[in-house]
């Protein structure tokens, strides 16, 4: 469980990025933060594996503040995937992904063997684990930033628009891998984007934030849909949800129309 009590932060010399900002992110969900560019999420999200410390309040897991951790031995034990995968340029992908455990002593054998099996597990083959990054496909290379971020086997999965550099169709593709993955792994992710849709489909629970890291609204994706807390949340979950196959299912009296994949994409009127 991931805890964010009364945090805020101000950067040095900058406006306050996030404000007074708490929230509890139960273990082995999926929580995603949706904003607008700015609001603040990126922040927060660096604040779990103390690449940013708040100015204010603080972050706790498994309720342990997470200021007493080791920065370095803390963010070896999250996964931390980025929108450009942030892979070693001059290491294969087999390397890549074994990066973490070297050097949380694991043999290099070992990691590599473990690597392997990582890389299945993203759905890529291993053969392409003696490739070099720059000699993969963005959504490939995505892939292998998942499997290198799964590669300690943390509890604690951090997504910061992982998939927001690829084309929509890979897109797709790699959205429905996390999905599968996370069936498998029940991790506690917490996936940062600007698109509601992907927050929909991949979240157990969505917080719309405005500027400043200030929670619009905190719900279930069905909830959100079903009753927008205010005007802004109204637009930003958008009227218009193209033509997918339909149907419709009751939550709390109202009658929500999910598309194919099960993803409420409106209201009906009553
Ligand atoms: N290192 C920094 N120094 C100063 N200001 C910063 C720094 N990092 C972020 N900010 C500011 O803090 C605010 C929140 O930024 P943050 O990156 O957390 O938002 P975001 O919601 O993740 O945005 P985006 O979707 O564009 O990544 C912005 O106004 C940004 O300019």
């Amino acid at each position: 469980m991931i805890e964010f009590e009364h945090v805020s932060k101000v950067y040095p010399g900058g406006s306050e990025a996030v404000g007074d900002f708490s929230c509890v992110i139960p273990s082995r969900r999926t929580v995603v933060f949706v904003g607008s560019s700015g609001s603040g999420k990126t922040t927060l999200l660096r604040m779990v594996n103390r690449m940013v410390d708040p100015t204010s309040g603080r972050v706790m897991i498994d309720g342990e503040d997470v200021r007493s951790r080791n920065p370095v031995e803390l963010r070896r034990s999250i996964g931390y995937v980025l929108q450009q995968g942030g892979l070693l340029p001059h290491r294969t992908v087999l390397d890549n992904v074994a990066t973490v455990p070297v050097l949380r002593g694991v043999s290099r054998a070992t990691a590599r063997s473990n690597a392997l099996g990582l890389l299945e597990r993203v759905g890529l083959d291993p053969a392409l684990g003696k490739r070099y990054p720059g000699q993969l496909s963005g959504g490939q290379q995505q892939r292998v930033g998942v499997a290198r971020a799964l590669a300690a086997d943390p509890n604690i999965l951090l997504m910061d628009e992982p998939f927001g550099a690829v084309d929509p169709i890979v897109r797709r593709d790699l959205q429905r891998e996390l999905i599968r993955l996370q069936a498998e792994l029940s991790k506690t992710i917490v996936f940062v984007t600007h698109d509601i849709e992907e927050a929909f489909l991949l979240g157990d629970e969505v917080l719309v934030l405005r500027e400043g890291g200030r929670i619009a609204q905190q719900g279930t994706p069905s909830e959100i849909m079903a009753s927008p807390a205010d005007d802004f949340v109204r637009s930003f979950v958008g009227a218009d949800r193209a033509e997918r196959e339909l149907n419709t299912v009751e939550v709390d009296g109202r009658r929500l129309v999910m598309d194919g994949d099960g993803r409420p994409v409106g209201v009906l009127a009553p």
